[in-house]
Order: C-alpha cells, then sequence, then structure tokens
C-alpha cells in the first residue's frame, strides 16, 4: 500500500510544461520529501496528489485506488500550507474542529479529537485564542494540530517551515519529524531548503528542470548524486566541480594542474570532477609551487572555509581545520583526496557505484 505516481506531467494552460514524466513510490508510513530550485514544479506536483491541480497526463494511486478523479476531501489526506491557511475569526480550538464537523462526525468524537491533537502540538493553553493572537510558530502548530485531528493517513506540506526565524524553523523541523514518527502517517513534505530535506526524509525526490533528477535516501543523494546537478544541491559550501583530463587509466588531471590518482578506471578522456570542500588539501606554498590564492577565509568554530582561485581563474571553496592559519592573497597549493565524484560532460555521474560509501 503505498502512493504511485506514473509518469505524471503538467502542462499549464500557456502549454509550458512543469512537469515531464514523474515517476515515484512513497511508501506507507514515510517521510518523503519533495526538494528543488524555486520553479521546479514541487508545489504543483503537491497540488497534484492532494487534487487541486488536475493532472495533465499519467496517473496517481493511492492505497491502490487511481484517483485522479478524485475530488481533494476523497483522498483520505490532508495538507498543511505555507500559509497555515487559519480562519482569522475562529479559535484554535474552532480551526482545529472545523475540518472534523464538516465531516460530520459527532460532537463527542469532535471534543476527543482536537483535545488530543491540541495536546500533542502543545497548544492545550492557546486554545481559546484567535490566529492573529498567536506567533507564527504557534499558528504553524495550529496547522498541524489541524492535520492530526484529521486522522487522515497522509499528510501533505508545502514549505510549513518557510515563514519562521532560523531558530523556531529547527525547532519546528523537529517537532513535525517527531510527529510524522509518532503517527506512522505518510509525510509527504515540500521545502527548497537541502538541510531541512537531508535531516528528516527517509527517501528524498530532488526536481529540477521539469523531471525527477534522483530519488533515495539522504545518503545516496549525498554520496552518490545521479548527476552534477543533485551533487551541486546538497552540500554548504557547495561541492566544487572542476574539468579534468584522463592521464592514464586510474589517473586524472585536475584543472590542468594537480593529478589526482584514482581507485577505479575511467574510460572518458575529457571529464568534470566534483570535490567536496572536505576533501580539498590546501597547503602553504611559495610563489614556484603554489597554484592558487587565497581570496577570503571564514572561521565557523570548528573549522574555516577558505575561498580561493586557481592561477587560470576557476574558484574553489575549501574546508580546513580551524587552527591551520591562511591570510588573503597568500600563495597556497590545493590539491585533493580521491574521494572525487567524475561526471561525464554531460553531467552524468560516471562514478564507479560504491555501495559501500552509502552506509559509511
Ligand atoms: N496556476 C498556474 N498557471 C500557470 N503557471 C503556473 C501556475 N502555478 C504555477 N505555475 C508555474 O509553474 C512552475 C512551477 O511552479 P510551482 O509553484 O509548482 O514551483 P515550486 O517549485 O513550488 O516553486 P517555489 O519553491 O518558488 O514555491 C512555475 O514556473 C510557475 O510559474
Amino acid at each position: 500500500m503505498s502512493t504511485l505516481l506514473t509518469n505524471v506531467c503538467k502542462q499549464y494552460d500557456q502549454g509550458k510544461t512543469v512537469l515531464k514524466n514523474v515517476t515515484a513510490e512513497i511508501e506507507t508510513g514515510e517521510f518523503f520529501v519533495i526538494v528543488g530550485p524555486s520553479g521546479c514544479g514541487k508545489s504543483t506536483l503537491l497540488r497534484m496528489i492532494a487534487g487541486l491541480t488536475q493532472i495533465s497526463d499519467g496517473e496517481i494511486s493511492i492505497d491502490g485506488q487511481v484517483v485522479n478523479n478524485l475530488p481533494p476531501k476523497d483522498r483520505n489526506l490532508t495538507m498543511v500550507f505555507q500559509s497555515y491557511a487559519l480562519f482569522p475569526f475562529l479559535s484554535v480550538w474552532d480551526n482545529v474542529a472545523f475540518g472534523l464537523k464538516a465531516r460530520k462526525h459527532d460532537q463527542s468524537e469532535v471534543e476527543e479529537r482536537v483535545n488530543n491533537a491540541l495536546k500533542m502540538v502543545n497548544l492545550e493553553d492557546l486554545k481559546d485564542r484567535k490566529p492573529r493572537e498567536l506567533s507564527g510558530g504557534q499558528r504553524q502548530r495550529v496547522a498541524l494540530a489541524r492535520a492530526v485531528a484529521s486522522d487522515a493517513k497522509i499528510c501533505l506540506m508545502d514549505e510549513p517551515s518557510s515563514n519562521l526565524d532560523a531558530q523556531l524553523r529547527i525547532k519546528m523541523r523537529q517537532e513535525i519529524y517527531a510527529l510524522q514518527r509518532k503517527l506512522g502517517i505518510t509525510l509527504i513534505y515540500v521545502t527548497h531548503d537541502q538541510v531541512e530535506a537531508m535531516t528528516m526524509a527517509d527517501h528524498i525526490m530532488v526536481l529540477h528542470d521539469s523531471k525527477v533528477q534522483q530519488i533515495g535516501t539522504p545518503a545516496e543523494i549525498y554520496k552518490t548524486p545521479a548527476n552534477e546537478f543533485v551533487a551541486g544541491f546538497f552540500g554548504v559550501p557547495p561541492i566544487n566541480i572542476l574539468y579534468a583530463t584522463k592521464i592514464s587509466d586510474k589517473a586524472i588531471r585536475v584543472n590542468n594542474d594537480f593529478q589526482v590518482d584514482l581507485d577505479q578506471t575511467v574510460t572518458e578522456k575529457e571529464l568534470k570532477v566534483g570535490i567536496r570542500p572536505n576533501e580539498l588539501v590546501v597547503e602553504k606554498a611559495d610563489e614556484l609551487s603554489a597554484n592558487a590564492t587565497v581570496q577570503n577565509v571564514e572561521f565557523l568554530g570548528d573549522e574555516k572555509i577558505v575561498y580561493a582561485t586557481f592561477s587560470n581563474g576557476n574558484e574553489v571553496s575549501a574546508i580546513v581545520p580551524s587552527d591551520a592559519h591562511f591570510d588573503m592573497f597568500e600563495n597556497i597549493k590545493i590539491s585533493s583526496t580521491n574521494n572525487v565524484l567524475l561526471f561525464n560532460q554531460d553531467g552524468i555521474n560516471v562514478t564507479a557505484n560504491r555501495e559501500d560509501l552509502i552506509n559509511a
């Protein structure tokens, strides 16, 4: 039993294709995150699952039933939007009860469910307030309580923490995660924030360019990204992408500069190499041996980020220990470990499959 998307497509009236052949299986009870840059179609996909937006082609089925033509109320799901969509003139309690009353549950059941839901999100004390008397985080929790009270098996959330400040976002994230685990519901969660995706998901769908780029666990997505886009989307600072040429079966020259000996055979003559900032090796160097110059250094506490420019102008960022000292405009020598990702000219990951990496 699961939610199945099969070749789901969306074109809006103007003919622009927003989503092309989206296929995925969302397992019952999992935390499934849809992530991608602004405008890639995340909300559209969520709204199509909800039944609020018509799909142009393909099939959506929930627990074995094709729901393409079912109205939202018959899909047994609930939705939490960016804007929370609370009724301003109703109290917290009535906001949570609204959907249940509309569905004609009897009074004692409504009371029990609403009280339980408010307890679960710690809002019992504020049940008589109006939404305007609540903070953003509290409003968010009302929306959550509504989802909890509805008893739907699938909950859809569209950037639910986007209006909150950084600290509250982290707290909210933890609460949503804990609730999802406690209730055992299927949660389909849209965000543009890669950290949110990485920290909460059982599986992540990465959308870009109207297409699914990859679906996988956070570890799979990070360690074995399908292509250059996915590699670049996850990780702060982002992965460095540099050009490389093959110099022997198992060695490449990166940026026409330093050599990396690989533990796999390379077939492409020309390729791109992805090097995470923590895999770059930065050393002090004199003018002769230097291949790069420091542009900036950021202190992060336990480590530093060195932003540098190679002699040919290409920029990279490297993570170094916080006790390593580098000055602006200092000459340095940059090389890398052999834990790199290889991409062909089209940006497709051609690194040998490293299953061992995923669970490391
Ligand atoms: N009702 C509509 N009519 C026409 N085009 C639309 C409509 N809704 C969305 N779009 C377009 O579809 C594309 C995807 O929009 P969507 O809101 O799904 O993206 P998103 O990934 O959720 O973006 P964001 O992260 O900025 O919220 C955008 O180019 C948007 O302009």
